[in-house]
């Protein structure tokens, strides 16, 4: 019989087939065929599967993939949680939509995770809100208390997730917090030295025990934005694409009769969005 399941691991060639329904793993080989048509399985890949004995079965058939995320590689991503704090550390507004503007440009649904909200006063939750609250989905939470982890818990059940954000967000303490023994193999640090040894790095997914799948390792994490055209910038700011310019080619910097200036001033786009947009823009546009 065909069972349904989601590559988590690799183990040299064999795959390791995650049950669908039942959570149970199995030690799957390839079939021949996928060699011949040069189809190599990657994680998060969804598979047909039959078990031959006991723990093993073999992969019958790939579904086709609806997005592959390059680092780490993973199919089927569903969304990319981005996880940021506004003390300890203080993360820049500014890295935040970077790291948001990362996941527009891979086409995935970012939720944003306020953590350490312990730390904050009601008003500096607010206002984070205020700017964040009508673009994306913002989900407040402090690993520590556990405030909001029951929420978090709801938005991953039943789909496959990365995380992002800065070193010392509490990325791990939330996984812990959500499933206690899951782990991140997070430090950025050692993740960049693992690169320079290793042309690959082993990625897992974990599986939370209420159903769902977190990459093991985070997403984004060199926050390079360079690949991206300057004239495509403009579309990785969702709330930006509500106003219209004298100019379709507008790109909201010096242009007359420009929506998205007009916006800023009205309050309708925060100015700190704004900003970021201008100093990515700079930043895409320097030297050229
Ligand atoms: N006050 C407070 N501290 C927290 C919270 N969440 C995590 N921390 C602390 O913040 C520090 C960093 O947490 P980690 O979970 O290691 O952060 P990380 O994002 O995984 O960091 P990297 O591994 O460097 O990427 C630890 O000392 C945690 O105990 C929180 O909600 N409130
Ligand atoms: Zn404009």
């Amino acid at each position: 019989m065909r069972r349904k399941g989601v590559v988590v691991k690799f183990l040299s060639n064999m795959a390791i087939v995650q049950d669908y329904e039942t959570g149970e793993k199995f030690l799957c080989k390839l079939r021949g065929k996928f060699k011949e048509q040069k189809i190599r399985p990657i994680v998060g890949d969804i598979v047909e599967y039959r078990i031959i004995v006991k723990k093993e079965g073999v992969i019958e058939n790939i579904y086709n993939r609806k997005n592959e995320l390059l680092r780490p590689r993973i199919a089927n991503v569903d969304q990319v949680i981005v996880v940021t704090t506004l003390k300890s550390p203080e993360t820049p507004l500014g890295i935040l939509d970077r790291y948001l503007v990362l996941v527009e440009n891979a086409n995935l649904p970012a939720v944003i995770v306020l953590n350490k909200v312990d730390l904050l006063t009601d008003d500096e939750i607010k206002n984070f809100v205020d700017i964040y609250g009508d673009i994306y989905d913002v989900i407040i939470t402090s690993a520590k208390t556990g405030y909001g982890i029951e929420e978090l818990k709801k938005i991953l059940k039943g789909k496959i997730a990365t995380m992002a954000g800065m070193s010392g967000v509490g990325k791990s303490s939330l996984l812990n917090a959500i499933n206690p023994g899951l782990s991140l193999k997070v430090n950025e640090i050692s993740q960049k030295l693992d690169r320079g040894r290793h042309t690959t790095t082993v990625i897992e997914l974990l599986y939370f025990d209420f159903g769902g799948w977190i990459a093991d390792t985070p997403g984004f994490a060199n926050l390079d934005i360079s690949s991206i055209k300057p004239e495509n910038l403009k579309k990785l700011f969702p709330e930006f694409r509500r106003f219209s310019c004298l100019f379709l080619d507008c790109n909201h910097i010096h242009e007359p009769n420009c929506g998205v200036k007009e916006a800023v001033e009205d309050g309708k786009i925060k100015s700190s969005r704004y900003n970021s947009y201008i100093d990515m823009y700079k930043e895409l546009t320097e030297g050229k």
